[in-house]
Protein backbone atom coordinates (compact mmCIF):
# COMPACT_ATOMS: atom_id res chain seq x y z
CA UNK A 1 0.00 0.00 0.00
CA UNK A 2 1.10 3.19 -0.97
CA UNK A 3 2.75 4.99 2.12
CA UNK A 4 3.55 9.17 2.61
CA UNK A 5 5.59 10.03 5.40
CA UNK A 6 7.34 13.59 5.70
CA UNK A 7 11.01 14.24 7.46
CA UNK A 8 9.83 16.75 9.36
CA UNK A 9 7.73 14.54 11.51
CA UNK A 10 11.53 13.80 13.06
CA UNK A 11 11.74 17.44 13.75
CA UNK A 12 9.52 17.00 16.88
CA UNK A 13 12.38 15.77 20.23
CA UNK A 14 10.41 16.45 23.19
CA UNK A 15 12.25 15.22 26.39
CA UNK A 16 9.78 15.37 28.86
CA UNK A 17 6.15 14.23 29.33
CA UNK A 18 4.47 14.26 32.81
CA UNK A 19 2.91 10.94 33.27
CA UNK A 20 1.58 9.42 36.82
CA UNK A 21 3.30 12.65 38.53
CA UNK A 22 6.75 12.68 37.09
CA UNK A 23 8.49 13.51 33.77
CA UNK A 24 9.45 11.14 32.09
CA UNK A 25 11.07 10.36 28.68
CA UNK A 26 7.72 11.44 26.21
CA UNK A 27 5.77 7.27 24.97
CA UNK A 28 4.99 9.39 21.73
CA UNK A 29 8.52 9.32 20.35
CA UNK A 30 10.57 9.71 16.66
CA UNK A 31 11.58 5.93 16.85
CA UNK A 32 8.10 4.81 16.60
CA UNK A 33 8.80 6.08 12.71
CA UNK A 34 11.61 4.05 12.43
CA UNK A 35 9.77 1.06 14.15
CA UNK A 36 7.07 1.53 11.16
CA UNK A 37 8.99 2.41 8.75
CA UNK A 38 11.26 -0.73 8.81
CA UNK A 39 8.00 -3.07 8.43
CA UNK A 40 6.77 -1.10 5.84
CA UNK A 41 9.84 -1.28 3.69
CA UNK A 42 10.14 -5.00 4.55
CA UNK A 43 6.39 -5.49 3.23
CA UNK A 44 7.69 -4.05 0.40
CA UNK A 45 5.63 -0.70 0.33
CA UNK A 46 6.16 2.44 -1.35
CA UNK A 47 6.93 5.55 0.41
CA UNK A 48 6.37 8.46 -0.89
CA UNK A 49 7.26 12.53 0.40
CA UNK A 50 4.24 14.86 0.15
CA UNK A 51 4.13 17.98 -0.86
CA UNK A 52 3.70 20.90 0.93
CA UNK A 53 -0.17 21.47 1.31
CA UNK A 54 0.24 24.74 3.82
CA UNK A 55 -1.94 26.32 6.01
CA UNK A 56 -4.62 26.27 3.91
CA UNK A 57 -5.95 22.76 4.63
CA UNK A 58 -5.04 23.76 8.04
CA UNK A 59 -7.63 26.29 8.39
CA UNK A 60 -10.42 24.67 6.87
CA UNK A 61 -10.55 22.73 10.54
CA UNK A 62 -8.15 24.48 13.34
CA UNK A 63 -8.92 28.32 14.17
CA UNK A 64 -6.02 30.95 12.96
CA UNK A 65 -5.22 32.44 16.41
CA UNK A 66 -4.91 28.31 17.83
CA UNK A 67 -2.48 28.32 14.43
CA UNK A 68 -0.73 31.03 15.49
CA UNK A 69 -0.45 30.07 19.41
CA UNK A 70 1.00 26.80 18.03
CA UNK A 71 3.75 28.69 15.91
CA UNK A 72 4.54 31.44 18.19
CA UNK A 73 4.39 29.53 21.93
CA UNK A 74 7.92 27.63 21.65
CA UNK A 75 9.80 31.46 21.01
CA UNK A 76 7.87 33.41 23.41
CA UNK A 77 8.03 30.61 26.05
CA UNK A 78 11.87 30.91 25.72
CA UNK A 79 11.81 34.34 25.56
CA UNK A 80 9.66 34.49 28.89
CA UNK A 81 12.82 32.93 30.52
CA UNK A 82 11.51 29.26 30.89
CA UNK A 83 13.91 26.46 31.55
CA UNK A 84 11.90 23.52 31.03
CA UNK A 85 9.76 22.47 27.70
CA UNK A 86 6.59 24.45 27.58
CA UNK A 87 4.00 22.61 29.83
CA UNK A 88 0.81 24.14 31.18
CA UNK A 89 -0.22 24.65 35.02
CA UNK A 90 -3.09 26.54 34.45
CA UNK A 91 -6.73 26.24 32.60
CA UNK A 92 -9.75 28.04 32.06
CA UNK A 93 -11.12 25.44 34.42
CA UNK A 94 -15.16 25.51 35.03
CA UNK A 95 -14.84 28.20 37.44
CA UNK A 96 -12.50 30.50 35.34
CA UNK A 97 -13.84 32.22 32.44
CA UNK A 98 -12.56 31.34 29.00
CA UNK A 99 -13.64 34.39 26.46
CA UNK A 100 -10.63 35.66 26.67
CA UNK A 101 -7.11 34.47 26.01
CA UNK A 102 -4.34 35.84 28.41
CA UNK A 103 -1.38 37.93 26.84
CA UNK A 104 0.96 35.79 28.74
CA UNK A 105 2.11 32.70 27.27
CA UNK A 106 1.73 30.93 29.89
CA UNK A 107 -1.82 31.88 29.53
CA UNK A 108 -2.37 30.76 26.28
CA UNK A 109 -0.66 28.02 27.21
CA UNK A 110 -3.44 26.27 29.28
CA UNK A 111 -6.16 28.10 27.61
CA UNK A 112 -5.29 25.98 24.09
CA UNK A 113 -3.91 22.54 25.76
CA UNK A 114 -6.10 19.93 26.80
CA UNK A 115 -3.78 18.58 29.64
CA UNK A 116 -0.67 18.74 30.33
CA UNK A 117 0.68 15.10 29.22
CA UNK A 118 1.90 16.89 25.84
CA UNK A 119 4.89 18.97 26.00
CA UNK A 120 5.67 22.13 23.12
CA UNK A 121 9.43 22.17 22.06
CA UNK A 122 11.34 23.14 19.63
CA UNK A 123 10.34 21.85 16.15
CA UNK A 124 6.70 20.75 17.48
CA UNK A 125 5.03 22.83 14.46
CA UNK A 126 6.91 21.84 11.76
CA UNK A 127 6.52 17.97 12.85
CA UNK A 128 2.73 18.67 12.71
CA UNK A 129 3.06 20.15 9.64
CA UNK A 130 4.62 17.29 8.16
CA UNK A 131 2.37 15.23 9.76
CA UNK A 132 -0.69 16.58 8.42
CA UNK A 133 0.96 17.11 4.36
CA UNK A 134 1.24 12.92 4.89
CA UNK A 135 -2.02 12.52 5.38
CA UNK A 136 -3.18 14.97 2.56
CA UNK A 137 -0.90 13.34 0.41
CA UNK A 138 -2.51 10.01 1.24
CA UNK A 139 -6.28 11.12 1.19
CA UNK A 140 -5.07 13.09 -2.64
CA UNK A 141 -3.72 9.44 -3.53
CA UNK A 142 -7.09 7.99 -3.12
CA UNK A 143 -9.10 10.36 -4.05
CA UNK A 144 -7.56 10.70 -6.83
CA UNK A 145 -7.17 6.24 -7.86
CA UNK A 146 -9.54 5.07 -5.69
CA UNK A 147 -6.73 2.73 -4.18
CA UNK A 148 -6.01 2.81 -0.35
CA UNK A 149 -3.09 4.65 1.17
CA UNK A 150 -1.65 5.08 4.37
CA UNK A 151 0.07 8.06 5.87
CA UNK A 152 2.42 7.34 8.35
CA UNK A 153 1.45 10.59 10.35
CA UNK A 154 3.91 11.72 13.15
CA UNK A 155 2.53 13.20 15.40
CA UNK A 156 -1.02 11.45 15.72
CA UNK A 157 -3.87 14.04 15.74
CA UNK A 158 -7.39 13.06 16.97
CA UNK A 159 -7.32 14.50 20.61
CA UNK A 160 -6.64 18.03 18.68
CA UNK A 161 -9.67 19.81 18.66
CA UNK A 162 -10.43 23.22 16.46
CA UNK A 163 -8.81 25.03 19.11
CA UNK A 164 -7.01 22.86 21.28
CA UNK A 165 -3.86 20.62 21.42
CA UNK A 166 -3.32 17.42 24.23
CA UNK A 167 -2.52 13.93 24.09
CA UNK A 168 0.41 14.22 21.89
CA UNK A 169 -1.67 15.78 19.03
CA UNK A 170 -1.51 19.56 17.48
CA UNK A 171 -3.18 18.89 13.82
CA UNK A 172 -6.03 16.93 13.70
CA UNK A 173 -4.76 14.82 10.46
CA UNK A 174 -7.79 13.16 9.98
CA UNK A 175 -10.19 16.05 10.28
CA UNK A 176 -7.46 17.98 8.14
CA UNK A 177 -7.79 14.84 5.36
CA UNK A 178 -12.11 14.51 5.47
CA UNK A 179 -12.29 18.41 5.04
CA UNK A 180 -10.02 18.06 1.92
CA UNK A 181 -12.01 15.54 0.63
CA UNK A 182 -15.34 16.87 0.97
CA UNK A 183 -13.40 20.23 -0.28
CA UNK A 184 -12.55 17.51 -3.32
CA UNK A 185 -16.26 17.24 -4.00
CA UNK A 186 -17.12 13.90 -1.58
CA UNK A 187 -20.71 14.37 -0.05
CA UNK A 188 -20.10 12.38 3.01
CA UNK A 189 -17.00 10.61 4.62
CA UNK A 190 -16.66 8.30 7.75
CA UNK A 191 -14.05 8.66 10.24
CA UNK A 192 -13.18 5.61 11.64
CA UNK A 193 -11.56 6.06 15.12
CA UNK A 194 -10.26 2.52 16.07
CA UNK A 195 -7.45 3.87 18.49
CA UNK A 196 -7.19 2.81 21.95
CA UNK A 197 -7.86 6.25 22.83
CA UNK A 198 -11.21 8.51 22.41
CA UNK A 199 -10.43 10.96 19.50
CA UNK A 200 -11.95 14.03 21.41
CA UNK A 201 -10.76 16.04 19.04
CA UNK A 202 -12.52 14.53 15.62
CA UNK A 203 -15.68 14.62 17.65
CA UNK A 204 -15.81 18.00 18.31
CA UNK A 205 -14.76 19.44 15.26
CA UNK A 206 -17.61 17.48 13.25
CA UNK A 207 -20.24 16.84 15.99
CA UNK A 208 -22.65 19.49 14.91
CA UNK A 209 -21.78 18.24 10.88
CA UNK A 210 -23.86 15.36 9.12
CA UNK A 211 -20.72 15.38 6.24
CA UNK A 212 -18.30 13.70 8.22
CA UNK A 213 -20.09 10.69 10.26
CA UNK A 214 -17.37 9.92 13.39
CA UNK A 215 -17.65 6.46 14.73
CA UNK A 216 -15.24 5.67 17.46
CA UNK A 217 -14.23 2.63 19.84
CA UNK A 218 -12.40 3.14 22.60
CA UNK A 219 -11.71 2.41 26.40
CA UNK A 220 -14.70 3.49 28.34
CA UNK A 221 -13.97 7.09 29.32
CA UNK A 222 -15.24 6.63 33.13
CA UNK A 223 -11.65 4.72 33.57
CA UNK A 224 -9.42 6.26 30.39
CA UNK A 225 -7.86 8.99 28.99
CA UNK A 226 -9.29 11.08 27.94
CA UNK A 227 -12.02 11.04 30.41
CA UNK A 228 -14.31 14.08 29.89
CA UNK A 229 -15.38 12.84 26.24
CA UNK A 230 -16.32 9.84 24.86
CA UNK A 231 -19.28 8.11 26.18
CA UNK A 232 -22.22 6.69 24.16
CA UNK A 233 -24.87 9.45 24.85
CA UNK A 234 -22.71 11.74 22.60
CA UNK A 235 -25.06 10.91 19.67
CA UNK A 236 -24.01 14.45 17.53
CA UNK A 237 -25.60 17.65 17.88
CA UNK A 238 -28.57 20.10 16.19
CA UNK A 239 -27.75 18.71 11.93
CA UNK A 240 -25.17 16.18 13.69
CA UNK A 241 -27.64 14.48 15.30
CA UNK A 242 -27.23 10.69 14.76
CA UNK A 243 -23.86 11.89 13.02
CA UNK A 244 -21.32 10.91 16.06
CA UNK A 245 -20.72 7.18 17.25
CA UNK A 246 -18.86 6.23 20.64
CA UNK A 247 -18.59 2.77 21.65
CA UNK A 248 -16.82 2.79 25.18
CA UNK A 249 -15.32 -0.41 26.29
CA UNK A 250 -13.93 -1.46 28.87
CA UNK A 251 -10.33 -2.57 29.72
CA UNK A 252 -9.47 -5.94 28.47
CA UNK A 253 -12.72 -6.12 26.29
CA UNK A 254 -11.86 -9.07 24.24
CA UNK A 255 -11.33 -9.25 20.54
CA UNK A 256 -14.44 -10.38 19.76
CA UNK A 257 -16.33 -8.15 21.39
CA UNK A 258 -14.62 -4.92 20.11
CA UNK A 259 -15.13 -6.61 16.63
CA UNK A 260 -19.09 -6.81 17.16
CA UNK A 261 -18.53 -3.25 18.34
CA UNK A 262 -16.83 -2.78 15.06
CA UNK A 263 -20.13 -4.00 13.13
CA UNK A 264 -21.89 -1.64 14.40
CA UNK A 265 -20.00 1.40 13.38
CA UNK A 266 -19.75 -0.09 9.86
CA UNK A 267 -23.17 -0.73 9.35
CA UNK A 268 -23.72 2.66 10.24
CA UNK A 269 -20.98 3.67 8.15
CA UNK A 270 -22.68 1.63 4.90
CA UNK A 271 -26.58 3.26 5.94
CA UNK A 272 -25.36 6.60 5.68
CA UNK A 273 -23.63 5.83 2.73
CA UNK A 274 -20.52 7.60 3.44
CA UNK A 275 -17.98 8.14 0.03
CA UNK A 276 -14.63 7.69 1.43
CA UNK A 277 -13.12 6.04 4.45
CA UNK A 278 -10.56 7.62 6.81
CA UNK A 279 -9.32 4.99 9.49
CA UNK A 280 -7.50 7.03 12.88
CA UNK A 281 -5.28 3.82 12.10
CA UNK A 282 -4.19 3.58 15.99
CA UNK A 283 -2.22 0.22 16.85
CA UNK A 284 -2.20 0.85 21.21
CA UNK A 285 -4.71 -1.91 21.18
CA UNK A 286 -2.13 -4.51 21.20
CA UNK A 287 -2.21 -6.23 24.31
CA UNK A 288 1.11 -5.49 25.39
CA UNK A 289 0.79 -1.59 24.40
CA UNK A 290 2.57 0.16 27.74
CA UNK A 291 -0.29 2.73 28.16
CA UNK A 292 -3.27 0.94 26.90
CA UNK A 293 -5.73 -1.96 27.56
CA UNK A 294 -6.76 -3.70 25.25
CA UNK A 295 -6.15 -7.23 24.05
CA UNK A 296 -5.00 -7.50 20.28
CA UNK A 297 -2.46 -9.70 19.26
CA UNK A 298 -0.51 -8.97 16.39
CA UNK A 299 -2.60 -11.43 13.99
CA UNK A 300 -5.93 -9.53 15.24
CA UNK A 301 -4.41 -6.35 13.47
CA UNK A 302 -4.34 -9.29 9.55
CA UNK A 303 -8.17 -9.01 10.74
CA UNK A 304 -8.95 -5.75 11.36
CA UNK A 305 -7.40 -4.91 7.81
CA UNK A 306 -9.52 -7.76 6.09
CA UNK A 307 -12.61 -6.51 8.05
CA UNK A 308 -12.44 -3.13 6.37
CA UNK A 309 -12.01 -3.65 3.37
CA UNK A 310 -15.13 -5.71 3.19
CA UNK A 311 -16.54 -2.29 3.82
CA UNK A 312 -15.75 -1.73 0.33
CA UNK A 313 -15.39 1.78 0.45
CA UNK A 314 -12.05 4.03 -0.93
CA UNK A 315 -9.52 3.89 2.67
CA UNK A 316 -7.13 6.07 3.83
CA UNK A 317 -5.32 4.85 6.98
CA UNK A 318 -3.60 7.62 9.23
CA UNK A 319 -1.35 6.38 12.19
CA UNK A 320 -2.20 7.88 15.37
CA UNK A 321 -1.11 5.97 18.45
CA UNK A 322 0.67 2.62 19.40
CA UNK A 323 3.90 3.09 21.81
CA UNK A 324 7.62 1.93 20.99
CA UNK A 325 7.13 -1.79 21.37
CA UNK A 326 8.99 -3.53 18.78
CA UNK A 327 5.35 -4.79 17.50
CA UNK A 328 3.60 -1.40 16.13
CA UNK A 329 5.30 -2.07 13.01
CA UNK A 330 3.90 -5.39 12.58
CA UNK A 331 0.85 -4.40 13.72
CA UNK A 332 0.42 -1.74 11.11
CA UNK A 333 2.10 -3.75 8.46
CA UNK A 334 -0.49 -6.52 9.22
CA UNK A 335 -3.74 -4.25 9.01
CA UNK A 336 -2.66 -2.63 5.84
CA UNK A 337 -1.75 -6.30 3.99
CA UNK A 338 -4.97 -7.82 5.19
CA UNK A 339 -6.63 -5.06 3.93
CA UNK A 340 -5.39 -5.73 0.46
CA UNK A 341 -5.33 -9.43 0.53
CA UNK A 342 -8.77 -8.94 0.91
CA UNK A 343 -9.33 -6.18 -1.38
N1 LIG B 1 -2.14 7.54 32.71
C1 LIG B 1 -2.78 7.95 31.46
C2 LIG B 1 -1.88 8.85 30.67
C3 LIG B 1 -2.51 9.24 29.34
N2 LIG B 1 -1.60 10.09 28.64
C4 LIG B 1 -2.05 10.56 27.37
C5 LIG B 1 -2.42 9.45 26.42
C6 LIG B 1 -2.44 10.01 25.02
C7 LIG B 1 -2.81 8.96 23.99
C8 LIG B 1 -2.50 9.47 22.60
C9 LIG B 1 -3.09 8.59 21.48
O1 LIG B 1 -2.58 7.27 21.56
O2 LIG B 1 -4.51 8.51 21.58
C10 LIG B 1 -2.72 9.17 20.13
F1 LIG B 1 -3.26 8.42 19.16
F2 LIG B 1 -3.20 10.42 20.02
F3 LIG B 1 -1.41 9.20 19.98
ZN1 LIG C 1 -4.21 6.10 21.68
Amino acid sequence: MLTFFSEDSRLRRARTELHDGALVSPFECPERIDLVLRHIRQAGFEVRTPEAYGLGPVHAVHDADYVSFLETCWPSWQAAGHEGEAIPNIWPARSMRSDHVPRSVSGKLGYYALGADTSLCEGTFSAAMGSKDAALGAVAHTLHTQAPSFALCRPPGHHAASDQFGGYCFFNNAAIAAQYALDAGKRRVAVLDVDFHHGNGTQEIFYTRNDVLFASLHGDPEVTFPYYLGYADETGAGEGQGYNLNFPLPPGTSVAAWMQALEQALAAIQAQECELLIVSLGVDIFEDDPISAFTFKSADFIALGERLAQAGLPTTFLMEGGYAVEEIGVNVVNVLQGFERES
